[in-house]
């Protein structure tokens, strides 16, 4: 079976918590990605190359790789350059993922330039343009990239609005390669309506590896639960 078939109509789990968040740590994120796949995961969306040689020890599932890295004179983060790309295809991850955004791109050039010099560099590899618009989708199809998700929508200062839901009951009216669902389907029945629309696949993260998203849902409750009886209360 091929690995767009392993994921197809399935849930993948990111799997990541950078410097400043409390989970951060390989051992930690392999440890996710095991309780992902004994939760019924299909496949994992990974950062960095050493979380995702920590996860490949725990779990045999399809991995989406990614390597985020800031620049100071660029907003693009998500494997921002051919360096990135490189690191993750000696990996030997089954899809790796790329900002296609048409924000300024720290080599400075266009995103159709840059997975050019990609593809021809790696022509055998997978690649999923993480995208925040219909046009840049549309970009990115012509691009050749094989698949494109909604992981951007809300992120660049242009999609603000964007619900990811909306988004990508358009990027399936209009492309014809695969779509997946990311970015905040933060419920299973997000990711069932996801799967309902059409999507190849739903990818989740904060909702389900993020304990600390997570408890502030929670404790974000309470304070409402607190404002309600202060409201009501008579002040003498
Ligand atoms: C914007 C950005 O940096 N997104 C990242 C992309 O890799 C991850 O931090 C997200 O967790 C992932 O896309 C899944 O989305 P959500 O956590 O909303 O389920």
């Amino acid at each position: 079976m091929d690995v767009l078939e392993k994921i197809n109509k399935a849930l993948i789990v990111s799997c990541q918590a950078l410097e400043d968040e409390p989970l951060h740590g390989s051992r930690m994120m392999s440890k996710m990605a095991l309780a992902a796949e004994q939760g019924g995961a299909s496949g994992i969306r990974a950062n960095t190359v050493q979380d995702i040689q920590a996860i490949k020890k725990e779990v045999d599932l399809p991995i989406i790789g990614i390597i985020k890295k800031d620049f100071t004179d660029s907003d693009v983060f998500i494997t921002p350059t051919i360096d990135e790309v490189d690191a993750l295809y000696r990996e030997g991850v089954d899809i790796i993922a790329l900002d296609a955004t048409s924000q300024k791109r720290p080599d400075g050039k266009s995103f159709k330039a840059f997975f050019s010099e990609v593809k021809a560099t790696y022509p055998d590899q997978l690649f999923m343009a993480d995208i925040s618009t219909l046009e840049e989708a549309i970009h990115a199809e012509e691009a050749g990239v094989d698949i494109v998700a909604s992981t951007l929508a809300g992120y660049t200062p242009y999609s603000k609005d964007t619900v990811p839901m909306n988004l990508v009951t358009e990027l399936l009216e209009h492309l014809s390669i695969p779509v997946i669902a990311e970015g905040n389907f933060d419920s299973p029945e997000k990711v069932k309506k996801a799967l309902q629309l059409g999507a190849h696949a739903v990818v989740v993260g904060s909702a389900i590896t993020r304990p600390q998203c997570i408890t502030e849902k929670f404790s974000q409750a309470v304070l409402e639960l607190d404002n309600q009886s202060t409201e009501g209360k008579v002040i003498e």
